[in-house]
């Protein structure tokens, strides 16, 4: 599908974005391992997290919804009641799908088998697959267990120290979640905070989680206490709106109930560090998570230097980032990303590519990305690559250029954020 964006003279108003893709596809998960009935309200109705919920089906559980409202129940009746799929499961595009799953199905005395499309099939697995292995599990795959389809025979886990090698929510849930159904106590170090979605809602689930600096502690054997989740904005979706508004002139405009979970803010602390008209207020718990409204208007912005524990805060928002580093003044210098390539795309690679067709100054680093703003944008013929974030960086850096662009493959937009498009138009001043 070709998604085709002409400049708006403003962005105004007040909208909502769906809700957030890593707490949805925890709260399904959870919901499954849990005792009770798990309702879960603005569930996000994307591809990934769907592909999440067909998985759990087919390993037993069972759910009533999703409505069209994004209410969802999961009918929790323990990990003891998840039994071997008939079939192979089918994690689609989604790395947290397959990840996360991973970490379950490792502890549970049964065989499965787990793919993905043709992008998850290329990302690396052993990340999860080799401390699972440590811990007791026998998963086989290509490249010796890092890449799907992934086999594996889970079974009765022994809990391990473990430090990561990268700052990945996707590795320290996967081991937590096994840590849960393990004997004994497991530990995870990273080298810097990811997001720590999982340890709240197990915490809220009931569950005792501790963290010390970057090193989280489960013991097993606990169970999980179905309680109702309803799941915040996804921030990670609100940014190209963010950046949207902060970049197209006279803009204006309010998302509201969005998470801003400090683990995942770091967009705001940078949109604000280039001078970005950002106002949060409204701030609120809601199932474990802070959240709050956040109004953004349109203003000067100049390029920065992004390094460091930052980066896992905004890992995803990198490419919209880059298109606020060509509408800024100045260099916007992006390191310490090198995670950004084994991403839905080499997202270091398609960023550069595709913004160069908007005749902006973009260079590839090893780790990132060197952006020289300032130069008018001039509308484009772009490709997704298949990559959700690369289709909507693009559509906002559209909508900041001169003449019409062209997004082909824009389908994708649907694994995170589906409405985008209408959502963007509702905001639409011409
Ligand atoms: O745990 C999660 O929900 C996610 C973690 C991040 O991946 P990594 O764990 O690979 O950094 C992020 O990029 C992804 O979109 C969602
Ligand atoms: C990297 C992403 O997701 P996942 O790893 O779940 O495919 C993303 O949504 O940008």
């Amino acid at each position: 599908m070709d998604l085709e964006i002409t400049p708006p003279r403003a962005l105004k108003g007040e909208v909502r974005v769906p809700g957030d893709k890593s707490i949805s596809h925890r709260a399904v998960m959870l919901g499954a391992l849990a005792e009770g009935d798990t309702c879960i309200e603005n569930f996000l109705m994307g591809a990934d997290c769907l592909a999440t919920v067909r998985c759990l089906s087919a390993l037993g559980a069972s759910f009533t919804g999703p409505d069209d409202q994004g209410r969802l129940t999961v009918h929790g009746r323990g990990a003891g009641a998840l039994r071997e799929p008939e079939d192979v499961l089918d994690a689609g595009n989604s790395g947290t799908t397959m990840r996360l799953l991973l970490g379950i199905l490792a502890g549970l005395p049964f065989f499965s088998v787990i793919t993905g499309d043709a992008s998850l099939r290329r990302r690396p697995m052993k990340r999860v697959t080799g401390p699972l292995s440590m811990m007791g599990a026998d998963i086989r795959g290509r490249q010796e267990g890092n890449l799907a389809p992934l086999a594996v025979r889970g079974g009765t886990l022994q809990g391990m120290e473990y430090t990561s090698p990268v700052a990945s929510a996707q590795v320290k849930s996967a081991l937590l979640l096994a840590g849960l159904l393990a004997a004994g106590r497991t530990s995870v170090s990273e080298p810097a905070l990811s997001r720590d979605h999982t340890e709240r809602m197990l915490q809220y689930f009931g569950a005792a989680v501790h963290r010390t600096g970057c090193t989280t502690r489960i013991t097993g054997g606990q169970t999980l206490q179905a309680r109702p989740v309803t799941v915040p904005g996804d921030i990670s979706s609100a940014a190209f709106l963010m950046v949207a508004a902060a970049v197209v002139p006279g803009s204006a405009v309010t998302i509201r109930e969005v998470g801003v979970n400090p683990t995942r803010d770091g967009i705001v602390q940078v949109l604000k560090e280039m001078g970005a008209d950002i106002e949060i207020f409204n701030i609120h718990e809601q199932s474990g998570e802070p959240v709050a409204d956040i109004r953004v208007r349109h203003s000067r912005l100049r390029g920065v230097t992004v390094t460091g524990a930052l980066i896992p805060r905004l890992i995803d928002e990198i490419p919209v980032l880059a298109v606020a580093g060509a509408l800024a003044e100045g260099e916007l210098v992006v390191r310490d990303a090198a995670e950004l390539k084994v991403k839905e795309s080499n997202r270091i690679a398609t960023v550069a590519v595709e913004l160069k067709k908007f005749g902006v100054d973009i260079q590839e680093l090893p780790d990132g990305l060197q952006v020289r703003g300032g130069r008018p944008l001039t509308g484009a013929r772009c490709a997704s690559h298949g990559d959700h974030r690369i289709a909507m960086a693009m559509t906002v850096a559209g909508m900041a250029a001169r003449g019409k662009t062209v997004i082909q493959g824009a389908e994708c937009v649907d694994v995170s954020f589906p409405g985008f498009d209408g959502i963007l138009a509702s905001l639409r001043v011409e």
